[in-house]
C-alpha cells in the first residue's frame, strides 16, 4: 500500500479559522486519516469526483485530529536539561530551540505539493528546492522535480540552475550534465556546480577537466572553484596541474579565503611539495583551526610526527582550540610513530580540556595506536569501554592491527564485529584475507573467499507491507500482482482528483509553515539578572523571551490563537515555575507542542529545586550538563553559594554562586558552614554583651 500512501503523504482537515466546508491543508503525514478526508470532501465539499473505499483500509485516530487542528506539529514531546549553574544549559537550550524551528517538516511540504497534483509558483518550487539543499535532502529535491515534470511545469534558468545544484550534489551527474546543456545562459554557480558535483563523487579528473573548459568559456573562477579544484589536484596528486591552477588564483587577485587556503596547503601536502605547502602556511594572513589542521594533517601525512606535536602546540600558544579534526590528525600521528603515552594524553585532553567528545574516528585511532604497538588485548578493553562499539572504524583497526599481531581468536572476533556492521567492505575482506594468510591459517582464507563471493549477491528490492482485517498485503514499487490492484490504482486516481480540488489552497505560505516552526520561550519573571523580554547565557547569547510569573498565563498571555499556532516552547529557569509540571503536561499530551526545559535540578544544598526533577516521568529525554570546577578544573555537577544567605532562592550570577565539584562542593560547604556557625555565634555573643 506503499504507492497508496504516498500518493497523498500529506493531511487535510477542517479547519478552526476557516470558514465550514473550506479545507485547510495541515502537515503530518496521516495516510490513516484518508477515509475522513474523503468523507468530509462528500459532505463538504460536494464534489463527489470520488468513490468511497470499499474496504475498511485505515482506521482514523481523533486524538490526531484534534492537535492537528490546533496547528502543531508534533506527537507532543518534552526534552528536560539540567545541572548546576554555568554548565550550559541555557546555551543548550538556545541551540536545541534553533534546531527544532529550522527543521521544520521538509518531507510534508514535500508531500503536500505531490498531494495537489498541481503546479506552484517558481517562487515556491526554488523555495522548496533550496530548503532541500540546504538540509541535504537531495532526494527530496528529486521527488520536487519529478513532481514538475509530472505536472508539466516548466522551470525558468534559476530554477534549472538550482536543480542542477541539487543533482550535482545528489552524485547524479548524469542528470546534472544535462540541466547545464540546456542553461541558456552558464553562470559561475552553474560551472562551480558541476566541477564540485564531479569531484565529490570522487571523479577529480572530469572535475578538472570541466574548469579547464570553463577556462576556455571564458569565466573567472571565484574561492568555490578554487577550493574544488585544490581538492580535486590533491586527490589526483598532481602538482603540475595545482600550481598551474595556484597561478591563476595569484593573478585573480580574490581575496585570502581561509577555506581556499587549507585546500591549498592541503593539495601541496598530497602532492608531497612539503616545503610549499608550508610556505602557504606561513604567508597567509588570517590563519584559523582549519589552516592550522591542514597544516597538522600534512605533516601527518608525511609521517612528519615531531612536526605534527609541534605544529599542534604552536596553535595552542596562538590561543586556537583545536577542534575534533585536528585531534585526529594529531591521534593518527602519534599512532605512525608509536607514541602510545603520548596519544592517551592527547586523547584524554580532548574532552578535559577542549570538551570535545571523542567520536568513533578518535576511538578508532586509539585502537589503531595501542594495536600496532602490539597492545591487542589493551586495545580491546578499550573497546569495550567505548561508547562507539557499534563504529565498524573501531573494528576495522582492530582487525588491521591483527595483521600484524594477532592471534587466530582476536583476528575472528575483530571479523566477526567488524563484518556485522559493514557486511559489504570488500576492502576490509581483503585485509581478513590477509591477516589470515600472514598468519598461515589457509583455510580461513578459503572461507573469506566464499564470504567475498557472497557479498556478490544483489539486494533484495524494499517493499510495502500492510495489514488489512488480520491479511497482509505486500507491494513492491510499481507492481500490479495484487488481486485488487485495479481498485487500489483507481482509488489512487480518485483521491488524486480529490486533492486537486482543494490545490487551489495551495499558497506559499503553507510551505513557510511546514519549513520553519514556530518558537516561543518563556523565562521566569523572578530573575531579574537581564533585561526581561530576552534569556541571556552566562556568555552573552541572547533570545527575546516572555518573562512570566507562572506557566498557567502563558496561553492566555500569548493569544490562544498565536499559542495553537506553536509548535515548539522554550522554558528556561525552570526551577522557578511551580506549576511546570501540569503545564509541560497538557501543552505536550493534548496540545502536541515540542517542550524544551531548562533549569536547575538542585539548589545550592544540592536539594531538589521547585519542581524540574517532577517533570522527568514526562520527559522524552533527560540531559544532565556540568560545568568545571572553578577551584581545580574539574567537572562540576553542583553550585555553591559564596553568601551566607539561607532562603532557596536568591537570584544572582558569580557574585554570588559557583559551580564545583564534588569535592570542592563538600570541602567548600564544610568551610562556609563553619563560616556561617561563627557569624551566628559572633551575633549571639555580640546581643549578650549588648
Ligand atoms: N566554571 C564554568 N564552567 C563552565 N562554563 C562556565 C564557567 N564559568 C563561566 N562559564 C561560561 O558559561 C557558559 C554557560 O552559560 P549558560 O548556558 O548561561 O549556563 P547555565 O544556563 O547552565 O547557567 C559557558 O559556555 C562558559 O562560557
Ligand atoms: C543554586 C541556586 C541558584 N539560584 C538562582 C541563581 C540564578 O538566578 C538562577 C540560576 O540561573 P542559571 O541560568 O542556571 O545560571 O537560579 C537560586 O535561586 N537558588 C539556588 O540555590
Amino acid at each position: 500500500m506503499k504507492s497508496l500512501m504516498s500518493a497523498s503523504p500529506f493531511s487535510l482537515h477542517l479547519s478552526k479559522a476557516t470558514p465550514f466546508g473550506v479545507f485547510s491543508l495541515a502537515s503530518k503525514s496521516s495516510s490513516n486519516l484518508i477515509p475522513t478526508i474523503l468523507q468530509s470532501s462528500i459532505s463538504l465539499h460536494t464534489k463527489p469526483r470520488m468513490i468511497l473505499p470499499k474496504f475498511p483500509i485505515f482506521s482514523i485516530h481523533n486524538r490526531r485530529l484534534q492537535s492537528e487542528s490546533s496547528g502543531s506539529s508534533s506527537d507532543g514531546e518534552i526534552h528536560v536539561i539540567v545541572g548546576p549553574m554555568f554548565a550550559g544549559k541555557t546555551t543548550t537550550l538556545l541551540r536545541r530551540i534553533q534546531c527544532e524551528s529550522e527543521n521544520g517538516r521538509l518531507s510534508q511540504a514535500v508531500g503536500l505539493l505531490w498531494g495537489t497534483g498541481l503546479g506552484v509558483d517558481s517562487g515556491t518550487y526554488a523555495l522548496l528546492l533550496q530548503e532541500c539543499i540546504y538540509r541535504k535532502e537531495y532526494k527530496k529535491g528529486r521527488r520536487i522535480h519529478a513532481q514538475m515534470v509530472v505536472v508539466r511545469f516548466i522551470p525558468n534558468e534559476y530554477l534549472k540552475t538550482k536543480l542542477l545544484i541539487l543533482y550535482a550534489k545528489l552524485g547524479d551527474l548524469e542528470t546534472a550534465k544535462i540541466l547545464f546543456h540546456i542553461l541558456s545562459v552558464k553562470s559561475l554557480i552553474s560551472w562551480n556546480a558541476m566541477i564540485a558535483g564531479y569531484i565529490q563523487k570522487g571523479l577529480d579528473g572530469m572535475g578538472l577537466h570541466v574548469y579547464y573548459k570553463m577556462r576556455e568559456n571564458g569565466m573567472k573562477p571565484d574561492q568555490y572553484t578554487f577550493a574544488s579544484v585544490f581538492r580535486a589536484c590533491a586527490t589526483l596528486a598532481t602538482l603540475e596541474h595545482g600550481k598551474r591552477v595556484h597561478g591563476v588564483m595569484i593573478k585573480s587577485h580574490i581575496e585570502e579565503n581561509v577555506v581556499v587556503n587549507s585546500a591549498l596547503i592541503d593539495m601541496y601536502f598530497k602532492c608531497c611539495s612539503i616545503s610549499d605547502g608550508h610556505l602557504v602556511f606561513d604567508k597567509s594572513l588570517s590563519r584559523n583551526v582549519i589552516t592550522w589542521t591542514a597544516l597538522i594533517s600534512g605533516y601527518g601525512q608525511h609521517g612528519r610526527v615531531m612536526e605534527v606535536l609541534e605544529s599542534f602546540s604552536r596553535m595552542k600558544n596562538e590561543g586556537l582550540r583545536p577542534n575534533d579534526v585536528t585531534f585526529l590528525a594529531v591521534l593518527c600521528a602519534c599512532s605512525h610513530g608509536g607514541l602510545v603515552d603520548e596519544g592517551w594524553d592527547y586523547f584524554l585532553s580532548m574532552t578535559r580540556d577542549y570538551g570535545i567528545r571523542p567520536r568513533g574516528q578518535h576511538y578508532a585511532a586509539m585502537v589503531d595506536l595501542l594495536g600496532r604497538a602490539g597492545r591487542l588485548q589493551e586495545a580491546y578493553d578499550f573497546i569495550l569501554k567505548s561508547p562507539c562499539m557499534d563504529h565498524s572504524g573501531i573494528w576495522g583497526a582492530l582487525l588491521g592491527a591483527c595483521r600484524i599481531h594477532g592471534d587466530i581468536d582476536m583476528i575472528k572476533l575483530a571479523a566477526k564485529k567488524f563484518f556485522e556492521l559493514e557486511p559489504e567492505n570488500s576492502g576490509k575482506y581483503v585485509v581478513l584475507s590477509n591477516a589470515y594468510a600472514t598468519h598461515g591459517f589457509w583455510n580461513n582464507v578459503a572461507e573469506v573467499r566464499l564470504m567475498m563471493r557472497n557479498t556478490g549477491l544483489q539486494k533484495e528490492p524494499g517493499y510495502s507491507r500492510i495489514w488489512v482485517q488480520n491479511n497482509v498485503h505486500y507491494f513492491l514499487k510499481g507492481d500490479e500482482s495484487h488481486h485488487q490492484s485495479v481498485e487500489i490504482y483507481e482509488l489512487i486516481n480518485e483521491m488524486s482528483c480529490v486533492l486537486n480540488d482543494v490545490g487551489c489552497f495551495l499558497v506559499i505560505h503553507h510551505f513557510y509553515g511546514l519549513l520553519c516552526r514556530s518558537v516561543a520561550v518563556i523565562k521566569s519573571n523572578k530573575d531579574t539578572r537581564y533585561r526581561l523580554d530576552s534569556i541571556v547565557t552566562h556568555d552573552g547569547m541572547k533570545l527575546p523571551c516572555s518573562a512570566l510569573a507562572n506557566l498557567s498565563s502563558f496561553r492566555q498571555k500569548f493569544g490562544p490563537d498565536a499559542y495553537d499556532k506553536l509548535d515548539v516552547i522554550g522554558i528556561d529557569e525552570a526551577q522557578f515555575f511551580d506549576d511546570l509540571y501540569d503545564f509541560c503536561r497538557e501543552a505536550a499530551d493534548h496540545d502536541g507542542k515540542i517542550i524544551i526545559v531548562a533549569g536547575l535540578d538542585g539548589d545550592y544544598l544540592r536539594k531538589s529545586f521547585g519542581s524540574v526533577l517532577h517533570i522527568i516521568p514526562l520527559a522524552n529525554s533527560v540531559t544532565k550538563l556540568n560545568a568545571r570546577c572553578e577551584i581545580c578544573g574539574k567537572r562540576a555537577f553542583f553550585t555553591l553559594r559564596k553568601t551566607e544567605e539561607i532562603q532557596t532562592e536568591l537570584i544572582g550570577g558569580a557574585d554570588v554562586y559557583m559551580p564545583v565539584c564534588r569535592q570542592h562542593y563538600v570541602g567548600g560547604q564544610v568551610a562556609l558552614d563553619a563560616a556561617r556557625i561563627l557569624s551566628e555565634t559572633q551575633k549571639v555573643e555580640c546581643g549578650a554583651y549588648a
